[in-house]
């Protein structure tokens, strides 16, 4: 009997990649595949490239040679149905100082294209440890709990398998560094991906894969 042959590809891919920040080569060469479940670590000194790295994969940049791939498509011929598949938090969270959490996860939502109902919102907030500053305004929040509302959005974005993620757990207290971090590995145990920066050890589920920028640095 035969059995039909089952082509197997990586749901991301870069490859050959290189960067370019003003008229310096930050690195080069760079490949790296994620499947499906896959945790990545992206790691390497101060300034040696990781964010402009997860700015090449997000599309916020393109590379000076090299291609990523989603589901075995260009990203840059796909961008379309790549970012509907896509979480990026940035490293600050972009906060209008002026609105609640609320109100800016909301409008972070909207922004994005999710349609997400204000009761959805509200317990995303309370799953995140902000129950209490839900309609303070953001500029009297802290860090931590600034940082705690963009992460909100992770509790909203299970539709979204990718998740790229700058520096998640800064200012993150230690409970809220263990919780994060459950709930990244819940999310790769049910078949989503993430790769995100982070110059701290987190408790995942399974230790992470490692991409070290470094080794690629020109
Ligand atoms: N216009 C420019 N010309 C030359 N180098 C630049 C320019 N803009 C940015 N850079 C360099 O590009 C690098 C960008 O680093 P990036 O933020 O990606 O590093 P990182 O690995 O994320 O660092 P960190 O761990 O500090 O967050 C830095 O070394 C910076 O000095």
């Amino acid at each position: 009997m035969q059995h039909a042959v089952v082509q197997s590809f990586p749901m991301l891919e870069a490859r050959d990649l290189a960067c370019l920040k003003g008229d310096r080569l930050l690195f080069h060469g760079l490949a790296f595949r994620l499947q499906a479940g896959g945790l990545l670590r992206v790691a390497g000194p101060n300034g040696v490239g990781k964010t402009s790295l997860l700015r090449l994969v997000t599309g916020l940049a393109l590379p000076e040679a090299g291609e990523l791939r989603w589901r075995d498509r260009s990203t840059r011929r796909e961008r379309e149905a790549f970012h509907a598949e896509l979480l990026y938090l940035g490293h600050a969270p972009a906060l209008n100082d002026l609105l609640s959490p609320l109100e800016n996860l909301r409008f972070a939502c909207a922004a994005a294209g999710d349609e997400v109902d204000e009761e959805a919102c509200i317990r995303a907030l309370e799953r995140i440890g902000l129950a209490r500053q839900l309609d303070l305004p953001a500029r009297v929040l802290s860090q931590g709990q600034r940082r705690r509302v963009g992460l909100a959005r992770l509790f909203l974005s299970a539709a979204r398998p990718l998740w790229v993620l700058d520096e998640p757990f800064t200012a993150l207290d230690v409970h809220a560094v263990a919780d994060l971090a459950a709930t990244l590995s819940a999310h790769c145990a049910g078949g989503g991906m993430v790769m995100l920066t982070t110059h701290q050890d987190a408790p995942f589920a399974t230790p992470p894969a490692v991409l070290d920028v470094g080794a690629f640095a020109c």
